[in-house]
C-alpha cells in the first residue's frame, strides 16, 4: 500500500513536476546554469536551511513522542552541523562567511520560511512534517534524476558536486527516512478530513519550491 507521501505528491503532480523539472534544475543538470544564479541561489540557501533548522526545533516541541522528538532534534541538529559545510561550498564560489551573514533576505527565501514555520505553529506534527516534505524528500528526487543526465556526473559540469551530494547515499537515506516517517505519522494520525488541508499545505510548500528556484534564475530579491 502507498503511504501519505505518494498520495500526496500524487495530488499535486503539476506542481511537483514543475518544482523537479524547473529550468534551474535543468541548468544544473546540463552545466548551463549562469554562476550568478547558482551563487544567488546558495546564498538564500544558507539563509533558508538555518530557518529550516528552527522548523525541526519546532518539531522537537511538537513531536507526539519521544522517538519523534529524537527524529527531529537529530535533523536539526544535522542542519546546524551541515552549515560549516555549506559555508565551505560557499567559499569555493567566492563568497566568504562575511557576505552570507551581509546577505539581505530575499522575498521568496521569506515567503517559504515563514510559510513551514506558520504551518508548524498553527498545526501539530504531522502539518509541520507535511509542509517540511516536499523540500527534503524533492531534492532527493533531483539528485538522482540530475545524476543519470549525460552531463550529471561530467567532471567539466561545475554543478557536478552539488549533484553529486543530493544523490548521494547520505542524502538519500536522510530522505527515505523523512518519507517513511511522514507514512508512518499520517497512519497514525491521518483522517479523511483533515486530508484536503495536508494536501493544501504540500501543494503550497511545493509551489514555493519552485518559486525558490525561479529567484535564483531572476536573482531576485
Ligand atoms: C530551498 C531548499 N530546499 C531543499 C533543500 C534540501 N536540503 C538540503 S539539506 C536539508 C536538510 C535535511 O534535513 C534539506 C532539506 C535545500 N538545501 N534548499
Amino acid at each position: 500500500m502507498s503511504g501519505l507521501f505518494e498520495r500526496l505528491k500524487g495530488d499535486a503532480a503539476a506542481a511537483w513536476s514543475a518544482y523537479v523539472e524547473h529550468d534551474f534544475v535543468r541548468g544544473l543538470g546540463d552545466g548551463t546554469l549562469p554562476e550568478a544564479a547558482f551563487r544567488h541561489y546558495l546564498v538564500q540557501d544558507y539563509l533558508f536551511l538555518i530557518e529550516f533548522a528552527r522548523a525541526y526545533a519546532l518539531g522537537v516541541s511538537k513531536a507526539p513522542t519521544l522517538a519523534d522528538m529524537r527524529k527531529s532534534a537529530g535533523a536539526m541538529t544535522g542542519i546546524l552541523g551541515e552549515m560549516s559545510l555549506h559555508i565551505r561550498l560557499c567559499a569555493g564560489w567566492g563568497i566568504d562567511a562575511a557576505a552570507l551573514e551581509a546577505a539581505p533576505p530575499a522575498r521568496a527565501m521569506l515567503a517559504y520560511t515563514s510559510f513551514v514555520l506558520e504551518a508548524g505553529r498553527r498545526g501539530d506534527y504531522l502539518d509541520l512534517i507535511v509542509a517540511l516534505s516536499p523540500c527534503v524528500v524533492g531534492y532527493a528526487e533531483i539528485g538522482t534524476r540530475l545524476a543519470a543526465r549525460p552531463h550529471g556526473r561530467d567532471p567539466a559540469n561545475p554543478y557536478a558536486p552539488w549533484i553529486a551530494e543530493y544523490a548521494g547515499e547520505a542524502y538519500q537515506a536522510l530522505a527515505a527516512e523523512a518519507r517513511a516517517e511522514l507514512d508512518r505519522i499520517g497512519a497514525v494520525y491521518l483522517t479523511e478530513a483533515r486530508y484536503p488541508r495536508l494536501a493544501a499545505l504540500f501543494a503550497q510548500a511545493t509551489r514555493l519550491e519552485a518559486d525558490f528556484w525561479q529567484m535564483g534564475l531572476d536573482q531576485a530579491d
